[in-house]
């Protein structure tokens, strides 16, 4: 049998670190990964003012005036039920054809070793780049409101002394030849809508009650989902539409009648009800205006909301040839023979931080001919497509990092 790359070696011990939410062992990832960089001569600490461990990894350029490039990873990763996996999602197992099966292969664990061991082979060749490079391990990236990860450390004097020119985090798999490059990310606004109504017997015609105004707000809620639907499904085949290109609206959350444990009052009309939305919206729809829209949707006496998840900018990275990183980024692609497809990002990450300070990020995983299986039962990636992704971030990091000013 032939040896295990020791890249795959270091990528399946690290599938075992039980950073799984809700009880993330972030101590263990930083431990690992210190002793790796430890190992590889990186030069490298562990910040902990956000109150969660944040690893920082540093190769110092021959010009550290100049804005760095960050590489940046999320270590932690999303639960994963047991009985619908095929094996053990925490254990690193690696079947006869070389996947990888376990929680994070994809999402974004593949990521954050295949970055480490592009700095190990910088260092181990003596590389001398241009820029500093800085590689960020931070936690708490699946989760919202609350995360002490990048959304906490952007704020901080730490992150600003990184001066970064340029960010490269997580993008997503890819079921074709192509790779996909993300340049921009819808905006998550979760929207809570709480109605507010009369009350009384449910024998009898209870006017304006809270369910019936909650459903009725629903109802232009999703009659605008229809639409963008629509849009993106009907529209002309030469528009192309993607997912990152509409608004997606979806009714996760509803909540009315008045509850006793284990059964319900069924002849109480309640005095309220709720509903909670996903809405996601893309960079070139104004905020101002959607937040308008919501307050018409909502307007009808009795009717309030909140925001579970808001955020009033979503800036995106332009792709044009004035951007210095981009040009840079699409040469060295063309130069190892890969194809990119850019594209907004459906869901959001880290990236968007980053963005928003007015600092450009791109989305990449080198993953293709894999379907996406982030967040998915069975998530794996093959050994090769791993190994393969090193070669790809050799072949634009150092380029990047060594861009003229
Ligand atoms: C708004 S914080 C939640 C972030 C999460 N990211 C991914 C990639 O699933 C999401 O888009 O739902
Ligand atoms: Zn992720
Ligand atoms: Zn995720």
């Amino acid at each position: 049998m032939q040896q295990e790359d020791s890249s795959v070696t270091v990528f399946r011990k690290f599938l075992q670190i039980r950073t799984d939410h809700p009880n993330p062992d972030y101590e263990a990832s930083a431990q690992f990964l210190m002793q790796k960089a430890n190992e590889y001569g990186i030069d490298a600490e562990v910040y902990r003012e956000t109150g969660t461990p944040i690893v920082i990894m540093k190769i110092t350029g021959t010009d550290p005036s100049l804005p760095s490039l960050l590489l940046n990873s999320h270590v932690d990763v999303v639960p994963a039920v047991l009985e619908s996996w095929n094996y053990e999602p925490f254990s690193g197992y690696k079947d006869e054809k070389g996947n990888i099966y376990s929680r994070g292969t994809q999402d974004m664990k593949c990521v954050c070793m295949q970055f480490l061991e592009v700095a190990h082979r910088i260092v181990q060749s003596k590389l001398k780049l241009k820029r500093n490079l800085y590689l960020t391990f931070v936690p708490d990236e699946e989760i919202g409101a609350g995360s002490k990860g990048m959304e906490v450390f952007v704020t901080h004097d730490k992150f600003r002394q990184l001066n970064v020119g340029l960010c490269i985090d997580e993008g997503l798999a890819s079921p074709t030849e192509e790779f996909t490059v993300f340049y921009g990310e819808r905006a998550p606004w979760w929207v809570h809508i709480t109605a507010v109504g009369n009350a009384g017997h449910g024998s009898r015609f209870i006017e304006n009650t809270a369910v019936e105004k909650l459903m009725r707000t629903i109802n232009k809620m999703l009659e605008f989902r229809q639409q963008q639907f629509d849009s993106l499904h009907k529209g002309h085949h030469e528009c192309g539409k993607k997912l990152g290109d509409v608004t997606t609206l979806n009714l996760t959350v509803l909540k009315a009648g008045i509850n006793n444990g284990d059964n319900y009052s069924y002849n109480v009309v309640p005095t309220q009800a709720e509903a909670g939305f996903d809405i996601r919206i893309p960079p070139t729809v104004n905020l101002d205006e959607f937040l308008k829209q919501i307050k018409e949707w909502t307007a009808e006496e009795g009717l309030s909301f909140t925001f579970a998840n808001y955020t009033e900018k979503n800036e995106m990275t332009h792709l044009n040839n004035d951007n210095k990183w981009w040009s840079t980024f699409k040469s060295s692609c063309e130069k190892i023979g890969i194809k990119l497809v850019p594209e907004i990002f459906p869901a959001a990450t880290d990236s968007r931080f980053i963005r928003n300070l007015g600092i450009p990020a791109f989305g990449f995983s080198p993953i293709n001919n894999t379907p996406i299986l982030l967040h998915d039962h069975n998530e794996f990636l093959n050994e090769n497509t791993f190994i393969r992704g090193i070669d790809i971030y050799m072949g634009i990091i150092p380029s990047l990092a060594n861009m003229e000013p």
